[in-house]
């Protein structure tokens, strides 16, 4: 693992559009794998700076999502596809039918997982996938437990994870509790990742996994580990823990 600590957010968050906007340039047909959550909002505003003020093009650019709350349209104003419109999509010259975001409303989620998993091989793969990380470790919503499934697939949400994500709703009991996330074994075929973390609450978190000499399905991120291209970049606050324990 690569492991970059920025001062602080915003550096963050160019770093990280740095490494997307060069991977553009060298191949202007990137499949590009994307995450939600407030951890990678700074870097799209930058890769909007960047498309506006410097002509980073994106027209020949792919994405795939991470995952989408089961049950919620792409119209609902808490989908990730909307989450993923405004704070990207339109800000920027991508093609919509070359974006994609698990549908929340499949009807068989499960086959519907193995769809999406086929669409990105068919597609070549993805090339660099962008990943924040959970509280408890969870990436996309593959979340801890004896098991982790490969595929993409339906997958009920922890009361952590539960908790966490109901800043963004009116309250709790709005929070969907399952969703269609890509599963590890999708997410560990990307050739490259970036892995995203800051902020005081990731701190624990990101102290605990590298430090880990070990994989365990009770932190998903860890299976990271044993990936050859990971790069990692923390802000100062997320990197406290992990310094220490240099
Ligand atoms: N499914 C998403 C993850 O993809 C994201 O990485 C995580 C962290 O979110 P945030 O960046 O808001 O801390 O939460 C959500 O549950």
């Amino acid at each position: 693992m690569k492991i970059i600590v920025e001062k602080d957010y915003e550096k963050m968050s160019s770093k990280a559009a740095s490494l997307i906007s060069e991977a553009i340039q060298k191949k202007p047909d990137l499949i590009l794998g994307l995450a939600t959550g407030s951890t990678p909002i700074g870097t799209y505003e930058e890769l909007i700076r960047m498309h506006k003020e410097e002509g980073l093009d994106f027209s020949k650019v792919t994405t795939f999502n991470l995952d989408e709350y089961y049950g919620l349209s792409p119209e609902d104003d808490q989908s990730y596809r909307y989450f993923m419109e405004n704070t990207l999509f339109k800000h920027i010259n991508i093609e919509k039918e070359n974006t994609y975001v698990p549908d929340g409303l499949a009807k068989d989620p499960n086959a519907y997982g193995k769809e999406y998993d086929e669409k990105i091989q068919k597609q070549g793969g993805i090339d660099i996938q962008i990943l924040g990380i959970g509280r408890n470790g969870h990436i996309a919503f593959n979340e801890p437990d004896d098991e982790l499934i490969l595929s993409t697939h339906l997958t009920g949400l922890t009361k952590d994870t539960i908790d966490a994500n109901s800043r963004f709703f009116d309250s709790i009991d709005k929070v969907p509790t399952k969703a269609i996330t890509m599963g590890l074994g999708t997410i560990m075929k990307a050739k490259k990742i970036i892995l995203l973390a800051n902020g005081k609450n990731k701190t624990e978190i990101m102290g605990e996994l590298l430090k880990q000499d070990k994989v365990t399905t009770n932190l998903p991120a860890s299976l990271l580990l044993l990936h050859p291209d990971v790069t990692v970049i923390m802000d100062e606050e997320a990197a406290e823990l992990y310094k220490k324990n240099l």
